[in-house]
């Protein structure tokens, strides 16, 4: 497995081996040995799967709330998406600051999320499948978001705020200047 540190030196991108034969390949998409000798030592506890028809369609930006505060391990199965995380962490010197980075069923990368950031993706193709591994169950009641679209953030985004697809839900996220200052501390 490849491993890179992103310019926030906390997300990392991993890319497994393939073993190619006359009938497709084989990885490893996650184990616990090589994730460990990557520095990756979170127990993750949920697999899940979201399939988006349509390209321009964003999810995000997502993050549960401490004691359910999650890392992520994500990849796309079929389809490709613009991956962003956003650091939370008020006391990181990349408060703010983000990653953005293309996932797709062709490079095969996996982005590794810890606790702390905001997470979220644009989908780059319609009927886009993504697959993510997160360290903490789902807690409705710790889940929140931050807007998308905050201009603070400066993220550039494939799909501009009128034509995104989103859900109710993320239209409704507040700003980062606007997030309780006390979420991620450390
Ligand atoms: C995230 C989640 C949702 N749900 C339910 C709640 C809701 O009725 C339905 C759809 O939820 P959402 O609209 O939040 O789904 P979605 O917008 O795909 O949310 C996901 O977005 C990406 C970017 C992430 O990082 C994930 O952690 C998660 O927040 O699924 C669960 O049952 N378990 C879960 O773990």
């Amino acid at each position: 497995m490849k491993v890179e540190v992103s310019e926030l030196t906390d997300v990392k991108i991993l890319e497994p081996k393939l073993f190619c034969d006359a009938r497709g390949f084989f990885a490893e998409t996650y184990s616990q040995q090589a994730f460990s000798a990557a520095g990756i030592n979170d127990t993750f506890v949920q697999d899940n799967m979201s399939l988006s028809l349509h390209a321009g369609t964003v999810r995000g930006l997502h993050f549960q709330a401490p004691p359910f505060a999650q890392a992520k391990l994500v990849r796309v199965g079929r389809g490709r998406i613009l991956d962003v995380a956003v650091d939370l962490r008020r006391s990181s010197p990349t408060f703010g600051r983000h990653v953005a980075i293309e996932l797709s069923e062709e490079n095969r990368r996996q982005v590794y999320i810890p606790k702390g950031f905001a997470h979220g993706f644009c989908t780059l193709e319609p009927n886009t499948e993504v697959q993510y591994k997160v360290s903490a169950p789902y807690s409705p009641a710790h889940d929140r978001g931050l807007a998308w679209n905050d201009p603070e953030l400066r993220i550039p985004w494939p799909v501009s705020s009128e034509k995104a697809i989103l859900s109710e839900k993320d239209m409704r996220h507040p700003r980062l200047a606007d997030l309780p200052s006390d979420l991620f501390e450390g």
